[in-house]
This record gives structure tokens, sequence and C-alpha cells, in this order.
């Protein structure tokens, strides 16, 4: 990566075998539709973090200016990308993100991804630490939004399977919503964009929990168990 860049572009056009990447940087909005020219997969995770007391929807003022134009230049260069949006707040700024494609006319809801995987790496770490397992032999899904009581982790649905009772079944779900502040830094976006690049490269059974457009309820979009694949979702 070159200096202070502000978008990373992961190529999955290898021929055969694994997928290859290329690491570039870009910079400034003059480099934009370079970095995003031909791309089957843009991740975007650009934009202000929040800092100690602030919660994401503090930082929405900024960070949808930033999604709004990168998502103007994605519509332009690569409308059939693959987006994984990472900036938050990503119950919001996945929605204006739809909102920018619908106006390019390029908008599909299955190739629009809020990331969430973060929340499912931190349930797995902690239903972990009570069960007395490794947290690659647990899987927690959880649906819903990400922020705080938007976060529902099925505890009833943890595999291995385990009936926690009322007091764990209150800890670890406020641990898990409140575990933003606790643990950022588990790679968890690499794993998700990893798990785009293996549906697309068409491997079969890629199931994982990303905040999607959504029919399950009468929100828009609801954070739920998609299966992915060339398509998307
Ligand atoms: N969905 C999730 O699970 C997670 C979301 N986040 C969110 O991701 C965002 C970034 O967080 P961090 O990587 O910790 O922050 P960071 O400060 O380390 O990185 C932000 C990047 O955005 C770039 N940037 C700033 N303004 C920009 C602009 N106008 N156009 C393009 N790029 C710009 C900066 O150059 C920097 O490279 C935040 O909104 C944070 O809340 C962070 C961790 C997990
Ligand atoms: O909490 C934050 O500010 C960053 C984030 O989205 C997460 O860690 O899930």
């Amino acid at each position: 990566m070159e200096g202070s860049s502000s978008l990373r572009r992961a190529n999955c056009g290898a021929k055969g075998g694994s997928p290859g990447f290329k690491v570039r940087g870009f910079m400034g909005q003059q480099q934009l539709e370079d970095a995003l020219t031909g791309m089957g997969l843009v991740i975007i995770p650009a934009g202000v973090p929040r800092f100690p007391g602030m919660t994401r929807d503090d930082l929405f003022n900024i960070n949808a200016g930033i999604v709004k134009t990168l998502c103007e230049g994605i519509a332009k260069c690569c409308p059939k990308a693959i987006i994984n949006l990472i900036s938050n707040p990503v119950n919001s700024t996945v929605p204006i993100a739809a909102e920018v494609f619908k106006k390019a006319g390029t908008y599909d809801p299955k190739r629009l991804l809020g990331v969430t995987m973060l929340d499912v790496v931190r349930a797995n770490t902690f239903v972990a630490e009570v069960l007395g397992l490794d947290p690659r032999e647990v899987d927690v899904p959880v649906v819903g939004g990400h922020a705080g009581v938007t976060i529902l982790p099925l505890l009833s649905q943890v595999k291995p399977l385990f009936s926690f009772n009322k007091e764990e079944t209150e800890h670890l779900t406020s641990r898990i919503q409140n575990g933003g502040t606790e643990v950022v830094e588990a790679y968890a976006a690499v794993k998700f964009a990893d798990a785009c690049l293996q549906g697309l490269r068409g491997d079969a059974g890629i199931i994982q929990c990303a905040f999607v457009s959504s029919q399950v309820t009468e929100l828009p979009f609801v954070a739920s168990r998609v299966r992915l694949g060339r398509n998307g979702v």
C-alpha cells in the first residue's frame, strides 16, 4: 500500500487454482476511478472510527458523505462489483449506498453487503470462553444490525448446542452487543472478504452473516445468514 490510501482493491481473476490478490494504493478523488475500474469486489473501510464515549451513530455525518462519494464511483466504474461496506454506522451507510446505486440505476441488493462479521467473531469468542472451547469450534449466528441493541446473537442456535441459563444469556448478549468497545481488531473484514471471494470463485456452501436487503421483517435491511456466490448473496 502506498501512502495513506483509502481504497483497497482485491482482484479475484486468477486463472484456476486459488484466487490471486493484487494490492495497490490509490490516493484522493483523482485516483478513484483508476482504483475502481474493472473491480469484482470493493471493500469500503473508509471514514472515521469512533473514539471512547462515541456511538457508531456519531460517525454518521462525516462517513455518510464519504460512502456516498465512493459509491458514486462504484456506480460509474464497476457497477457489477460486490460491495463489502465496513464504514460505520453500517446500519445507515448500507441504506445510503443503496440510495446512491438506485439513483444511478445500478442497484442490485444481492451485491450490497454490510460487514457484521466482527459481531460473529466476537460472539464465537465470548461464547467459547463460557463453554471452555476453542472459538473455532463455536458458531453463533448474529442477526439484526450492527449497533448496540440491534445486534442480536442467536444463543439458542449456538453450535455446539448448549442451553444457557438466564444469567448467562443476559451477560453474553450484553457483552456481544457492546463488544465494539472491547475488541475491534479481529481481522473479521478480511475473513468476510475472503468468503466473498470464495463465493465469487464458485465455491459451494459459503454461508456468513451480513447486513443485507431483506424481506424477513418490515425492516428494509437486516443482518442475517446468507449464502455467498458468484452474484453476491
Ligand atoms: N463494520 C465493522 O465491523 C467495523 C467497522 N469499522 C468502521 O470502519 C471505519 C474505519 O475504521 P478504522 O479502519 O479503524 O479507521 P482508520 O482511521 O484506521 O482508517 C480509516 C481510513 O479511511 C480513510 N479516509 C478518511 N477519510 C476518507 C475520505 N474522505 N475518503 C476516502 N478515505 C478516507 C483514511 O485515510 C484511513 O485510511 C470506521 O467508520 C469504523 O467505525 C471499524 C471496525 C469494524
Ligand atoms: O465498534 C466500532 O466502532 C467498530 C465496529 O463496528 C466494531 O468493532 O464492530
